[in-house]
């Protein structure tokens, strides 16, 4: 079937593995993009979004590092600003360059994208979003000790940084996306789940915030009523007793079974969860849509033979 309105949440294995400089995640977003055109190429509108949870760290980074009365560090919607412009533009170099490999004539667009957040959202209190490179717990330690910064342990992965992460309340650009979106061209939007702004009296701020992306993706498939949602991450399917020796992979399920397995604990917080949350949100508002949450690799599968962990109501 084609004609699709397909929304394509991309993690971070799809840009960032071991090798964090520009060239590598360029390289990495070569490789992506040619599995992205097959979408296209099969008749699909395709609006895409994409994590930058390890780059905004690095940023940060490279900033605290810098800073200075004649360099100062910015803040963190700035910081997310920046990453959604430099991802953005290597998706849209990427995917122009294998638009043209395949003879296909359309114009590739990244929208900087804010999106409103509650200002009383606990998130500002309760710090919950890992950034930048992982660290062992001495050294987490240290540097907790040294700065008012957080660090917690990361999904068995190591220590990150730590910060507020709101849920998504409102994409303010949505309808320069959905006009995008309509007259054909590739869109990259929400990236690094979008700006963080508080709307007051109609006015904008930014805030010290990084929103998961996988709900401001999930956001953005409702909004632009997209007949697909697909979180691309690191693993073909979602499992039950995952690592263990029984796990089980999950195919078709249904929301209700999807939010009995979260009760039961096996999708792990800061990782597989959210985007489980966000899959099942959007199966449940969006009947006879899908929810999909399986890897880059998987992408023409899923396409030809429906492979991977598809959720719908
Ligand atoms: N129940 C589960 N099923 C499959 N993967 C899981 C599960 N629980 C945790 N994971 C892990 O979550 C990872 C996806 O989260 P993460 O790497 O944080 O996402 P992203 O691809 O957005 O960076 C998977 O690659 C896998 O290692
Ligand atoms: N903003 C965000 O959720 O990024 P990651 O998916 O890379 O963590």
């Amino acid at each position: 079937m084609a004609n699709r309105k397909i929304v394509v949440a991309l993690g971070g294995n799809a840009i960032l593995s071991d090798n964090p400089t520009a060239q590598a995640q360029k390289d990495a977003l070569k490789q992506t993009a040619e599995f992205l055109v097959k979408l296209i190429q099969n008749g699909d509108d395709l609006i895409i979004t994409h994590g930058n949870g390890p780059q905004v760290g690095n940023l940060l980074l490279q900033n605290i590092a810098a800073d200075s009365e004649k360099n100062p560090a910015f803040e963190l919607d700035s910081l997310v600003a920046m990453t959604e412009g430099s991802i953005g533009y290597w998706l849209q170099n990427a995917l122009q360059n294998a638009l043209h490999d395949l003879n296909i004539d359309k114009s590739v667009a990244s929208v900087v994208t804010q999106v409103v957040v509650d200002k009383n959202d606990q998130a500002f209190t309760n710090l919950s979003k890992p950034i930048g490179p992982f660290y062992s717990e001495e050294e987490a330690k240290a540097e907790m000790e040294k700065s008012d910064a957080t660090f917690v342990e990361d999904a068995g992965r190591g220590w990150r940084k730590v910060v507020a992460s709101p849920k998504p309340v409102a994409i303010k650009e949505i309808e320069a996306i959905k006009t995008l979106v309509e007259s054909g061209h590739v869109v990259v939007a929400g990236g690094g789940g979008g700006v963080p702004v508080i709307e007051e009296d109609g006015k904008l701020t930014g805030v010290e915030a990084v929103i998961d992306k996988d709900f401001a993706s999930q956001k953005l498939a409702a909004d632009l009523d997209a007949d697909m949602f697909i979180v691309l991450t690191g693993v073909d399917y979602v499992y039950v007793n995952f690592n263990k020796a029984d796990q089980t992979r999950l195919e078709k399920v249904t929301v209700e079974e999807m939010k009995e397995y979260i009760s039961q604990d096996q999708f792990a917080p800061g990782s597989m969860l959210p985007k489980v949350e966000a899959t099942i949100k959007f199966a449940e508002e969006n009947p006879g849509s899908e929810a999909v949450i399986t890897s880059l690799e998987n992408l023409e599968q899923l396409i030809e033979s429906g492979a991977g962990t598809i959720i719908t109501k």
